[in-house]
């Protein structure tokens, strides 16, 4: 069986592909890493809250709205977001500890303990890894890299040893083998299909350009294939107008969304987050410990 498995796991991808990454990743399970506040960086964002109308926000289950609490419900919404703040938000929603777990090449290989769990996932480079270390207050918890390509396996992060943060190699990168880009559909519409402990997919989609085909293809494959999604709009701290296509990120976000409603029943949950400011990162905190007490209590 070893065997077997051996040459299934090189026809997904070529091999230096899925060792080197992955490798250097576990060699940093050696040193049990403790939380470094060091890089924090709470500076003021100077964004604007905008009003959104009701049918637009996303009310989280366990809360409930109606049309004469607007006023209420809107002093509930998440900054830089349209996720309303509801009864199952605990004061879980801090990174006490984080550590590296394992790097998985197939769904069966990932961990079974049943703890819940959010995959960060979007085109290669969009700062899936840079997000995941902002939420964990660490540097390099997750590699990151300028050039696409550098997560290649499911990596599992455990947080307060009570839940998983996982994060997925990227799609749409050109320069990756063609094989490897075929069976990366597979591979994650598979664990994405069959994870009964995921509580949500995050879709990461960079603010500083225009909506791209590949990213609304994706979106609204996990609307129609109903898997709980959750939007998170990346590196909003970049407003260089012209060389971003003359729009800035909160005209994508609006432009991406309207893009896609057609798929969705309600609105899905989405938040402007910035890995360099950490924009978004205590409020996507709150919005995954909601998701996930709702989650373990039904
Ligand atoms: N300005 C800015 N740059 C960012 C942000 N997030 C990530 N980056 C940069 O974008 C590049 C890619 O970041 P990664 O976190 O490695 O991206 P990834 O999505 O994990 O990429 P793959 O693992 O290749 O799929 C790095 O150079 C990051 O520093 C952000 O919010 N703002
Ligand atoms: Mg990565």
């Amino acid at each position: 069986t070893t065997t077997s498995l051996l040459v299934h796991r090189t026809s997904l991808f070529p091999t230096s592909r899925i060792l080197s990454p992955c490798y250097s990743a576990l060699s940093q399970l050696a040193a049990p890493q403790t939380i470094d506040h060091s890089d924090d960086d709470d500076e003021p964002q100077g964004e604007v809250q905008v009003q959104l109308p009701l049918d637009r926000l996303f009310v989280p289950p366990g809360a409930s709205v109606s049309a004469g609490d607007a006023e209420a419900v809107t002093a509930r919404v998440l900054k830089g977001s349209n996720i309303v703040l509801g009864p199952y938000a605990r004061g879980d929603a801090n990174v006490i500890a984080a550590d590296f777990v394992k790097s998985s090449v197939r769904p069966d290989d990932c961990p079974r303990d049943g703890l819940p769990e959010f995959a960060l996932v979007g085109r290669s480079n969009v700062g899936k890894s840079s997000l995941l270390n902002s939420l964990v207050r660490r540097k390099r918890l997750a590699l990151t890299s300028k050039k696409p390509g550098k997560t290649q396996c499911i990596n599992h992060f455990k947080v307060n040893d009570s839940w998983y943060l996982v994060d997925l190699p990227g799609y749409g990168y050109a320069a990756a083998p063609q094989e490897a880009r075929m069976n990366w559909d597979e591979f994650t519409r598979n664990y994405f299909l069959s994870r009964e402990n995921l509580v949500s997919v995050f879709l990461l989609i960079d603010a500083s350009i225009p909506a791209k085909k590949i990213d609304l293809d994706y979106a609204s494959w996990l609307g129609q294939n109903k898997v709980p999604m959750t939007l998170v709009f990346t590196k909003c701290d970049k407003r260089k107008k012209k060389k971003n296509g003359g729009k800035r990120p909160e005209e994508n976000v609006q432009n991406f969304q309207s893009l896609i409603r057609e798929y969705f029943e309600a609105a899905p949950p989405w938040i402007m987050t910035s890995g360099v400011t950490n924009q978004g990162r205590d409020e996507i905190l709150l919005h995954m410990s909601q998701l996930r007490n709702y989650w373990l209590k039904h």
